[in-house]
């Protein structure tokens, strides 16, 4: 168990705004700013901001990433696909963080994780230019030992893990088998030196099992955040997502 920090969260929390840009586009309104939903999410625990700059533009755009990246905080990990166009706009920005994803433009949300293998040649040069321009990469994959082994050949310093099959699970014992297999990469990819985080489809029942794996550093929420702002607030629905980590971490499980 991580030895709790006077400064340092036993488990930290990417807070992602994509859905709050949904809500904006879904009028074509400026409101509500997904810029505030980040800086109010970081005075409420957020300990970083993670955000999807789709190909498509259907939440962010390029206007959110630029006006936001200078206002943060704590630090901006942007997710972006391996097309040169993202890559470009990565180098251009150069925000603190990279999550590197799959994208089909066809798909409602993130299948899959990033086929490392598939891409290995791609990935490690979309990889050595931005380490290179000073951001730390990041790769979305699934829960699968062959793509964590990929990603720490690629050179990534961290990989996030899907977690999509574990919150889609349909019961109890699926569940379980998707748990232990995002468990199961969580350990290889500390194996090979890497900082791993987790996240999809996480919210406030499912996440505590992922928040009481130790070796997780960070977990991306986004979906189910904005869903339970809709209830309690922007800034109650992130502590709350916070405290049910961090409970978690520390072996309080929350009904
Ligand atoms: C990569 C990831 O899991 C998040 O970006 C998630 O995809 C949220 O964005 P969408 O809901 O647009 O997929
Ligand atoms: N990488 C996962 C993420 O950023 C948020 O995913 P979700 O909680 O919106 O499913």
């Amino acid at each position: 168990m991580s030895l709790l920090h006077p400064n340092k969260p036993v488990i930290e929390l990417g807070v992602n705004i994509d859905h709050v840009a949904t809500l904006r586009n879904a009028r074509g309104t400026s409101y509500p700013d997904p810029i505030q939903a980040a800086l109010l999410a970081e005075e409420a625990g957020a300990d970083c901001i993670t955000l999807h700059l789709r190909e498509d533009r259907r939440h962010i755009r390029d206007a959110d990433v630029e006006a936001l990246l200078p206002q943060l905080r704590t630090r901006m990990n942007l997710e972006s696909a391996i097309t040169s166009e993202m890559i470009d706009f990565a180098l251009r920005l150069r925000p603190q963080d990279v999550c590197l994803v799959p994208e089909r433009r066809e798909e409602i949300t993130t299948e899959g994780g990033l086929d490392v293998i598939a891409h290995f040649s791609q990935v490690k040069d979309a990889v050595h230019r931005l380490q290179l321009a000073g951001v730390r990469v990041s790769l979305f994959i699934d829960p699968d030992a062959a793509q964590v082994k990929a990603a720490a050949e690629a050179g990534a310093p961290v990989i996030e893990i899907h977690t999509g099959r574990y919150a889609e699970a349909r019961t109890d014992e699926e569940a379980q088998r998707e748990l232990d297999r995002v468990q199961a990469a969580v350990l290889a990819g500390v194996g090979y030196g890497l900082k791993v985080n987790a996240g999809h489809g996480l919210h406030y029942t499912n996440v505590q099992p992922i928040a009481a794996i130790p070796e997780i550093a960070e977990l991306n929420i986004g979906h189910a955040i904005v869903a339970q702002a809709v209830f309690i607030g922007w800034k109650n629905a992130v502590k709350e997502m916070k405290a049910i980590m961090t409970a978690a971490r520390l072996g309080i499980h929350k009904k």
